[in-house]
């Protein structure tokens, strides 16, 4: 794509986002799905393994998004957070703790000082519907209560109506409100339809100035699938290669296992490359991964799986 038509898309006017994001090459779904499915059979060696499970580990967000949460359980998971294995204090601790924003104040106090993060979602999560001044305020909140990740929901109405304007607007106005915490903008993949739809959203977050696209809340099914992952990464690999600005890639939304995890990384690997191999620009959000990544872990160094109840609830 050349550069003039990036620039176009910078001008604020329905038209030409409309003009850029309709532009951009078609997605061979086919095809995608195909490599996808391809790079899943991928073996790696038992010494790569144990790396790629602890590489794993220091990717999650360790998320709890349940109307029943409350202020025990995300101190729970905040000391799970930084110490994930009491018994085996080698196991690395994870990025970021991801929760609601009433709950941020929470969290911060939980790991201050643990080098963990903590992100809260925001504007309206999970449906997004809300006035953006709501958005903001929600947004606003999370941050003066020391959140340091903002994983925000796109307007999938407006999305799909073709109101890009709304959607590029929102997350401008969002990554203001942001400040220097940083922004993931999640586009709900299993509600876009299409893989061209994800590829535009994926371009149309980044160009508002996202600093991650995450596949999913978590509360729609399909969330992250390896194929709109596979979809995701070539874009933000692409999009580096016209600006010069690199953006992670979350994947959010039933992943459960170790082995789900290192498909997602061997994913990574392929599509962007090995600079996106790292908790500062990939990140797995899950509620439920972490304790199968530590049963795999333990069974690496002892040759044995640890009991079911050996780890606190994920
Ligand atoms: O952002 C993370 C997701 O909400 C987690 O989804 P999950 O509960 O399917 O792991």
């Amino acid at each position: 794509m050349p550069d003039t038509a990036l620039a176009a898309a910078t001008t604020a006017s329905n038209t030409s986002l409309r003009s850029f994001l309709h532009g951009l090459p078609g997605v061979d779904e086919v095809g995608a799905r195909a490599r996808a499915a391809d790079l899943s059979t991928r073996s790696i060696k038992t010494s790569a393994k144990a790396q790629a499970i602890d590489l794993a580990i220091r990717m999650v967000d360790l998320t709890t998004l349940e109307g029943a949460d409350t202020p025990g359980k995300v101190r729970a998971l905040a000391g799970k957070a930084v110490h994930p294995d009491p018994a085996d204090p080698s196991a690395p601790r994870v990025a970021a703790v991801c929760v609601y924003s009433d709950l941020v104040a929470v969290a911060v106090e939980a790991l201050a000082g643990s080098g963990v993060g903590v992100a809260s979602v925001a504007t309206a999560f999970p449906s997004g519907r809300a006035p953006l001044e709501a958005k903001l305020v929600d947004t606003r909140r999370a941050v003066a209560d020391g959140a340091s990740e903002i994983d925000m929901v796109i307007d999938r109405g407006a999305f799909l109506a073709g109101d890009y304007l709304k959607v590029h607007e929102e997350i401008v106005a969002v990554k203001e409100a942001c400040g220097s915490a940083h922004l993931k903008v999640i586009l709900e993949t299993g509600e876009l339809a299409t893989y061209d739809n994800v590829r535009r959203a994926s371009w149309l977050a980044m160009r508002a100035g996202a600093d991650f696209i995450k596949t999913s809340t978590g509360k729609v099914s399909p969330a992250a699938t390896l194929p709109v992952t596979l979809v995701m990464l070539e874009a933000v690999r692409d999009f580096r290669a016209e600006t010069g600005r690199q953006i992670g890639v979350k994947p959010a939304g039933g992943i459960r296992t170790t082995k789900d995890a290192i498909k997602n990384l061997v994913l990574v690997n392929e599509v962007a490359g090995e600079d996106w191999l790292d908790p500062e620009w990939f990140r797995l959000g899950a509620s439920s991964l972490l304790n199968d990544l530590l049963m795999q872990r333990t069974k690496l160094t002892t040759g044995v799986y640890p009991g079911p109840d050996y780890y606190t609830l994920d």
